[in-house]
């Protein structure tokens, strides 16, 4: 996300930290600003240059965290919005990112939150058809793998459901695979990227190492322990919160890193590709309509979905692993919508 001149940079007025070669500016909206996560996601959508205007909501805390945010020496503007002014802070936003939710605590899964994060996420997503009905929306709140189907169920239920337009945020799954493989191979993070399919919890978390040049060689207890500490990267952080929440600071990294991409398809950039848990073709047959994939963004969000390609006897064990729980999790969702 940051230059390599990152600190020359920061010292400098209105540096420019990330990837932008588009002329084109948004106001992007951050739900549940105030949290763990909306708070670095929305210092550091103050830092995107794409970004002309920011709009901050909370049930709590969204007016301080604006007033703070707002001192950074970017151009774009920045606006508190505070329980009561939700449809306020959807006017005119090209771009919803959906941080609001409990997060996990020891021994919990994410599906463990389902009954306290699925009606915030439905209510948000109801004011967002209302509001903002052609917005682009980005989901991070837990559990992924069905709040994302209660957005698309959501917005299908008002009739402005656009496939194209929802995304769940699986970047940090993404972040943590080339930071793990980079630390065993001994290379630059940059130089091991690593797709990520499937969904966003434990088991349905699926890392592609066979299609890396630097990940296909592990193999035996290493690739076993490097697969088992991407699926459950998110309960490392977690254990060691030791009950103050999950990953906040990497996810607000990966959830401003996803929307920079995001804003660069938008603007027309060609090959913005990465790994996003989208309305997907991929495995319909066996009744299993999103999941996660390499997706080409585009000027109307999703441009193409890529397959998963070839992959190892491990890694078809895993998708084997996977698809059950996913499917499970999605008609979870569905059913709470319907
Ligand atoms: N997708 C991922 O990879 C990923 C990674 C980390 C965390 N998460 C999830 O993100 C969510 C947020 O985590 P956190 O650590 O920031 O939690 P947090 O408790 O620190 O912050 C959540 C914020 O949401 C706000 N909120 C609650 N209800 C709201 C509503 N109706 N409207 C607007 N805001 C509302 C709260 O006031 C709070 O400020 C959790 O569900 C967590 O599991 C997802
Ligand atoms: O682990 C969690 O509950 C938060 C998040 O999904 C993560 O992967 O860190």
């Amino acid at each position: 996300m940051f230059a390599r001149s990152a600190v020359r940079a920061l010292a400098a007025p209105s540096s420019r930290l990330f990837s932008s070669s588009a002329a084109r500016s948004y106001k992007v909206a951050v739900l549940g600003a105030g949290g763990g996560i909306g708070q670095p996601l929305s210092l550091l959508l103050k830092s995107d240059p794409l970004v002309t205007s920011l709009s901050l909501y909370d049930i709590r805390g969204a007016p301080g965290v604006a007033a703070d945010v707002s001192h950074v020496d970017t151009a774009s503007e920045v606006k508190g919005y505070a329980a009561d002014q939700l449809d306020k802070a959807l006017e005119g936003v090209k771009v919803v990112v959906i941080p609001a939710g409990v997060p996990r605590k020891p021994g919990m899964s994410r599906d463990d939150l389902f009954n306290t994060n699925a009606s915030i996420v439905r209510d948000l997503a109801s004011a967002i058809a209302r509001v903002a009905p052609a917005a682009l929306i980005l989901v991070i709140s837990n559990p992924v793998n069905s709040t994302v189907p209660i957005v698309a169920g959501t917005l299908e239920k008002a009739g402005v459901f656009d496939p194209a337009h929802l995304f769940g945020v699986t970047t940090l799954d993404v972040v943590r695979s080339a930071r793990f493989l980079s630390g065993i191979v001994g290379a630059q993070p940059s130089e091991t990227p690593v797709t990520v399919v499937g969904g966003h919890s434990g088991p349905t978390i699926v890392p592609l190492l066979s299609q890396t040049s630097q990940g296909k060689n592990i193999t035996g207890e290493e690739y076993s322990a490097l697969v088992h500490r991407i699926q459950f990267g998110g309960d490392e952080v977690v254990k060691a919160k030791d009950g103050a929440g999950s990953a906040t600071l990497s996810m607000a990294y990966a959830g401003a890193k996803f929307t920079n991409a995001l804003l660069r398809g938008l603007s027309g950039e060609k090959g913005v590709i990465t790994p996003t848990f989208v309305k997907s073709p991929l495995f319909a047959d066996k009744g299993i309509d999103f999941f996660a994939s390499n997706v080409e963004l585009g000027t109307n969000g999703v441009e193409k979905i890529h397959p998963i390609g070839p992959i190892s006897a491990e890694e078809e064990k895993l998708l084997e692993a996977c698809l059950p729980e996913l499917k499970k999790n999605i008609e979870k969702g569905k059913a709470f919508v319907a």
